[in-house]
């Protein structure tokens, strides 16, 4: 699967100039508020039309404005799930679903249907209407409703934005089972550092309405966030252990064995582990009688200052990066400098499922 999109147009004081691709998996346009990924989003669902440019999906052209072609959201077969779940308040959830099937061009049969609801764990909400459910079981429930329009390409537009912090959790392993198991690829909005981190193949980052970087998540979220105050690595690393006593998992990733708080983790599974910049502390020797449990040693490769009294150190650890936030008077009292010996001391990491 091939999305291209190629889009130029102005909304007002505001001009958008865009051109990126997007392959299988989950691509995430991520900026800050105002940075204009919404209006991409509606672009290629065909909610609106860019004054220039061209959106392509294997092969199918859905929209080429010079040649004036511009083929209506519901024939692009594109699902969208927006920022709160717009259910229909008088029907039940079975019926919202079906609702979406029946802009299947071909509806699956109740094999599909059956997949989708134990897919996102709604089985036991089927008979209720949308204000019985959460917020987190409506959403689940407006992801099955596009889902169930057999979508070509689901975009998903900042999913968890409108829910509180437990809700997020509740969803994103759904959104995680759906990256891995159904293989439909997914253009996913978001600001959030963390939900990127866990979710996307590949990052498109968005400012002032033009693309700043495009790439893996890790180097992206690494190289430039969004905001460099959010700005973090994203090591790939193996489950070795857990520890459910301590509700400690052993990652083994190329920066080296990290303990990181979780107890849910399976043995040899693969999984992404986030480390925010602002989290790692810098010694030039090897720091004893300190909380951190994850002390890496490293190289510095390289230092950015921010303008803002920070700077931005990225450290080679093995075969990984790590990018630490520090202020600079504390570098320069260091003495950091690239190519230096240093500690990369880690106050948290997250351990975010693959
Ligand atoms: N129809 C429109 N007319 C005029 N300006 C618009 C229109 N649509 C969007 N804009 C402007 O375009 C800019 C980008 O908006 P957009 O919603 O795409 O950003 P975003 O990155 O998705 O932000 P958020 O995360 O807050 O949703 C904003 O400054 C917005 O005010």
């Amino acid at each position: 699967m091939t999305l291209s999109v190629d889009a130029k147009t102005r909304l007002g004081e505001f001009s958008l100039d865009v051109s990126f691709t997007s392959e299988q998996g989950v691509t995430a346009l991520f900026g800050r508020s105002g940075s204009g990924k919404t209006s991409v989003i509606r672009m290629i669902a065909g909610l609106s039309q860019p004054d220039q440019g061209r959106i392509v999906l294997d092969g199918d052209v859905v929209m080429d404005a010079s040649k004036g072609i511009f083929m209506p959201p519901h024939r692009r077969r594109f699902g969208y799930v927006f920022q709160e779940a717009r259910l229909f308040p008088h029907l039940d959830v079975r019926k919202n679903l079906n609702y979406g099937r029946w802009f299947a061009r071909k509806p699956g049969g109740s094999d599909h249907f059956d997949q989708v609801v134990d897919l996102l764990g709604i089985g036991a909400l089927l008979e209720r209407r949308p204000g019985k459910l959460s917020g987190g079981e409506q959403q689940r429930v407006a992801i099955g409703r596009a889902l169930l329009s057999s979508p070509r390409l689901l975009l998903m537009d900042e999913p968890l934005a409108a829910l509180d912090e437990s809700r997020k959790s509740e969803v994103l392993p759904y959104l995680e089972r759906l990256r891995d198991e159904l293989g439909l690829p997914i253009v996913y909005v978001s600001h959030s550092v963390s939900e990127v981190a866990r979710l996307a193949d590949r990052v498109v980052l968005m400012k002032d309405g033009r693309i700043e970087a495009i790439g893996g998540a890790s180097e992206v979220l690494r190289g430039s966030g969004a905001d460099t105050r959010e700005a973090a690595s994203v090591l790939f690393g193996t489950v070795e252990a857990v520890d459910e006593v301590h509700r400690l998992t052993r990652v083994n990733t190329g920066a080296g064995t990290l303990l990181v708080p979780a107890e849910q983790a399976q043995v040899g599974k693969t999984v992404r582990v986030l480390v925010p910049a602002r989290d790692v502390m810098i010694a030039t020797t090897k720091p004893e009688g300190l909380s951190a449990l994850n002390i890496l040693s490293g190289t510095v490769e390289r230092i950015d200052a921010d303008g803002e009294g920070m700077i931005g150190v990225r450290i080679v650890c093995g075969s990984e990066t790590i990018l630490a936030r520090i202020t600079a008077f504390s570098g320069g009292m260091l003495g950091l400098t690239p190519g230096k010996a240093v500690f990369a001391a880690i106050k948290t990491a997250a351990l975010e499922r693959r």
